[in-house]
């Protein structure tokens, strides 16, 4: 066993007192001789949760080279194609993105979240916060709402727009990821020119009305270290995001599950594709036509997997409503009510998800 005091992660004050003191996940699974998880991380599934959909079943692949091709024909084509992904799934892989294979994998593993993940663990303890609102957030996974349940992860989370906040260590991180979450923007942007079009809006309206220009960014990696008991953990239990789009990027092993048709779909990313999905914020602006999708990771005995996820939503500052425009008085009313982004975020301190207190009971 590695000496106590090199593996807790100190509780903070307002942490209740009973609950014992956390431990990275990383660190408990580098202590020797773990063959079994703490019971604090095991997770009791709800009798559905372990449904797995068709296997037949196939996630859309969007070709995003085609939105920009010169060709109104194909472009039309596309974002009819993104409207039935954002329908049926939200969400879907994206190829052909133009982001380069080398910055993915860099910003991944070679000088990126891999190396911040191994530096000694009072280098990123300086970074553990419950307080959302700190620009630089590391921790390991564990249920709000309860407090004495942890989940077989450990983030960093870092604000990256409107201002561009990082990390010091390890050595070139903070460049890798500057240009990552600059060309993941342009990407999300792009993508939204044309679902502001699939919504039947001109291409700039989502641009407009989110304030992109100062929209808010997060660069969130998480690690899942091998499990000796995966059946019995959880890496990261069933949420939605907050944004308008999620791009997630992993190390090729696996574990992302995605709620489609009522059942646990289980994604293989291509290689060096995105998946994209679209968020609460997108919801809520369609008025419910485009779905946050209830998703979760799974964890294994074999392999650490790491995935970042890069959430693109509004600006803080944006009060957010289904789009005028996609209501009328008869059979299409709002169906959420209208929050400020920021207000929005502060909801998921008490840890009942954001969208069941936004959305209204349809009459
Ligand atoms: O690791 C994954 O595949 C999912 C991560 C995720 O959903 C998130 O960070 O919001
Ligand atoms: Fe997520």
């Amino acid at each position: 066993m590695a000496p106590p005091t090199e593996v807790l992660v100190q509780t903070s004050p307002e942490t209740n007192p009973h609950v014992p003191k956390r431990t990275t996940v990383k660190a408990l699974v580098e202590s020797d001789g773990l063959t079994s998880i703490p019971s604090n991380y095991s997770y009791a599934m709800h009798p559905n949760e372990s449904d797995a959909s068709d296997p037949n079943d196939t996630i859309p692949t969007i070709d995003f080279s085609l939105l920009n091709s010169g060709d109104p024909h194909q472009r039309a084509k596309v974002i009819q194609d993104i409207d039935k992904a954002c329908q049926e799934w939200g969400f879907f892989m994206l190829v052909n993105h133009g982001v380069p294979e080398t910055l993915m994998k860099a910003v991944l593993v070679l000088d990126g979240c891999n190396e911040f993940f191994n530096l000694p663990m009072e280098e990123k303890m300086e970074f553990a916060t419950k307080d959302i609102w700190k620009p630089i957030r590391f921790g390991t996974g564990v249920d709000i709402k309860v407090e004495k349940f942890f989940f077989w992860r450990d983030f960093i989370k870092v604000f990256t727009h409107p201002e561009f906040h990082f990390l010091s260590k390890p050595q070139g991180f903070s460049e890798v990821a500057q240009e990552y979450c600059k060309r993941c923007r342009e990407v999300s942007m792009e993508l939204l020119k044309g679902i502001s079009e699939s919504l039947g809006f001109e291409e700039s309206y989502i641009e407009k009305a989110m304030n992109l220009k100062s929209g808010f960014q997060l660069f969130a990696a998480n690690l899942y270290p091998p499990c000796p008991q995966p059946e019995l953990a959880m890496g990261i239990p069933a949420h939605t995001d907050h944004g308008l789009l999620t791009l997630l990027i992993e190390n090729g092993i696996g574990g992302l599950q995605i709620q489609h048709n009522g059942k646990w779909f289980h994604v293989n990313p291509l290689p060096n594709s995105f998946l994209v999905n679209t968020a609460d914020h997108l919801e809520i602006l369609s008025n419910g036509r485009y779905k946050s999708i209830m998703h979760r990771a799974v964890v294994n005995s074999q392999s650490t997997r790491i995935s970042i996820a890069i959430p693109n939503g509004p600006s803080l500052d944006t009060m957010v409503s289904p789009a005028p425009e996609l209501l009328d008085n008869e059979s299409r009313s709002a169906v959420y009510i209208p929050m400020k982004y920021k207000d929005y975020m502060d909801l998921q301190l008490d840890g009942k998800p954001c969208l069941e207190r936004v959305r209204l009971p349809v009459a």
